[in-house]
């Protein structure tokens, strides 16, 4: 793989989706907008696990571990019992960039009240940057064209991999120096 070739992950975390009683269709929604988007050249993985602090935590891991520039995540974000993306988050990051869910948030309120139950988000281990989204598919794309304009800029600033986009979907922002 080319150095300069984004390694891109997309988690979908889901205890029915990991045991087969639905089809996944948040990873495949996950993976569509990244390609629409998407100029530069990546490499993408779908991975699927259940819901729960350690089995998301190690898959996270293991993700950074392997390379990926970008890591999304999609499910475990709001408050049943089960819900415990966030937590998992929370073990494998250095740091968390609120600003992401915040923004999520406001796009998806737009569409649906109960977007106030997800606590999605976003944060960096190494040059990995996680961002988390709701399980529902159709959060994907709302929660991606809310944020993904700051993605480019933040991958160049971890020294992860760098990414342009298409600009009639989504304008990526880099300020000028100086
Ligand atoms: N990966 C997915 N693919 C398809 N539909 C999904 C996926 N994740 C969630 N959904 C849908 O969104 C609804 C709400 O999502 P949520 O993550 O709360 O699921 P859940 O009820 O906790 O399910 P699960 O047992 O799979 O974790 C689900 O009932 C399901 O219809
Ligand atoms: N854009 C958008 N955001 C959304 C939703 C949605 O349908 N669309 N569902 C909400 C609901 S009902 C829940 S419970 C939370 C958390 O979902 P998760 O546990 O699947 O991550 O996301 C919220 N955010």
């Amino acid at each position: 793989m080319p150095p300069e070739c984004a390694r891109i992950a997309i988690l979908t975390v889901s205890d029915r989706a990991a045991r087969g009683e639905y089809a996944d269709l948040g990873g495949p929604a996950a993976e569509v907008w990244l390609r629409n988007t998407i100029t530069s050249a990546m490499d993408i993985t779908r991975r699927i696990v259940p819901d729960g602090r350690d089995a998301v935590a190690d898959a996270l891991r293991a993700l950074a571990e392997d390379g990926a520039d970008l890591v999304l995540v999609t499910g475990g974000t709001g408050p049943a019992p089960r819900d415990r993306t966030p937590e998992a988050l929370a073990d494998v990051i250095d740091f968390d960039l609120p600003g992401f869910g915040e923004e999520m948030r406001r796009a998806s309120l737009l569409e649906v009240p109960t977007a106030i139950l997800s606590r999605q988000s976003a944060g960096v281990r190494g040059q990995t940057l996680f961002i988390t989204l709701p399980g529902k598919p159709a959060a994907i794309a709302t929660c991606l064209n809310a944020v993904f304009a700051a993605v480019p800029y933040c991958l160049d600033l971890i020294g992860g991999a760098r990414i342009e986009t298409d600009t009639a979907r989504c304008e990526a922002f880099r300020p000028v120096s100086g």
